[in-house]
């Protein structure tokens, strides 16, 4: 066939996928209403979860799951902002890795709201002027994201779902390597960087900001100065600065978890993950009792955090993540023995626990 005749081929079949995705935007449309009607959320991560699996499982085309995965993101993306005005709030500015893991989680039909910091994340959707937040809660080189773990204390918003990112970090300038004298960047990125800086800029500034896109905005405006940022190629894109060096983080791996808050939580998939944080009775052997309520009941504790209560001197919140849904009777069977040993118990949500 000529470059023309296949032209005409692929003309015929977007013809059509352009009429099967209009049936699907009408189908979607009444699932709204519905929705709208029973009181049930908009977006249902349970849902989107089965629907890719079962796609990926089904294709038997070239398409690899990658590809599977995102053109149906942008789908589920133009039905959500059809089925509602779906507004999602993140830390800002845009082009933050959490706006990209928000992006990859909810693609980019719907409307997205930068906060300023977390705690304005969590108000935004607590006084319903957003749908979902997206926060950070951990990186797997420099652990949990402490300011998160603390706003689920007196927040009343459930985790509904996760994110999982790859972060790549990049060190970005206007300017010549030689001429940096000042680092600018989030202390969690200063972190994942911690020896490539101890290599490459020992005598360098360090200057912690809110977050990768500030620093960007700061190496663009103070580039005279020696101003350099080490941030995301969306950070460097929107300031419009270089990538001096790329992928400088101290692990290749380098990947960072978020979490999606709503006001509800999520319904069981078979593969899923629960967070709840508790507080035990000051009396010895208080935590080695309530942790073996999941040794009882056979349940997988996947990780633990503890921040301190911040109502009096060394009394600690714990942080825990378990396999299962809240909603499994082993696993409720389990909370309802934990809740024996402590002084606070809090479930914070069940979502699936997907690689994604
Ligand atoms: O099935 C639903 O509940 C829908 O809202 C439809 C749909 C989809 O496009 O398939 C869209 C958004 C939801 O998060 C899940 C699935």
């Amino acid at each position: 066939m000529t470059l023309d005749e296949i032209r005409v081929h692929i003309d015929a079949i977007d013809s059509q996928l352009l009429d099967l995705l209009s049936q699907r935007a009408d189908l979607v449309h009444e699932v709204g209403v519905v929705k709208k009607r029973d009181g049930l959320q908009i977006y249902a991560p349970e849902r989107e979860d089965a629907l890719l699996k079962k796609l990926v499982a089904m294709n038997e085309g070239r398409l690899p799951e990658r590809s599977i995965r995102a053109i149906y993101r942008e789908i589920m993306s133009a039905a959500l902002a059809l089925e509602d005005d779906m507004k999602i709030a993140y830390l800002g500015p845009e082009g933050t890795w959490t706006h990209q893991a928000a992006i990859k989680k909810f693609g980019h039909s719907v409307e997205y709201l930068p906060q300023a910091n977390f705690a304005e994340v969590f108000d935004q959707v607590a006084r319903r002027k957003a749908s979902y937040g997206v926060v950070p809660i951990e990186n797997s080189t420099e652990g949990a994201v402490s300011h998160t773990l603390d706003l689920f204390v007196d927040s009343p918003l459930r985790i509904c779902a996760q994110i999982l990112l790859r972060i790549e970090n990049n060190l970005l300038a206007s300017i010549p390597r030689e001429e940096i004298k000042t680092l600018y960047s989030h202390p969690q990125v200063f972190g994942q960087c911690k020896n490539w800086i101890l290599r490459h800029f020992p005598n360098a500034d360090l200057v912690e900001v809110s977050s990768t896109t500030r620093a960007a905005q700061i190496a663009s405006e103070r580039a005279s100065e020696g101003a350099a940022a080490l941030g995301g190629t969306l950070a460097a894109e929107l300031n419009q600065l270089e990538i001096i060096e790329s992928s400088i983080q101290d692990r290749a791996t380098n990947t960072t978890r978020f979490l999606v808050v709503s006001e509800k939580t999520c319904p069981p998939t078979g593969n899923d993950r629960t967070s709840i944080l508790f507080a035990v009775r000051d009396q010895p052997g208080s935590l080695v009792d309530a942790l073996k309520a999941f040794n009882a009941f056979e349940i997988n504790m996947s990780k633990i955090e503890s921040r301190p209560s911040k109502q009096k001197d060394w009394e600690y919140i714990f942080y825990v993540d378990l396999a299962g849904h809240c909603e499994d009777p082993k696993l409720a069977d389990a909370l309802k023995e934990l809740e024996t040993h402590c002084s606070l118990v809090k479930l914070l949500g069940s979502y699936p626990d997907s690689e994604e």
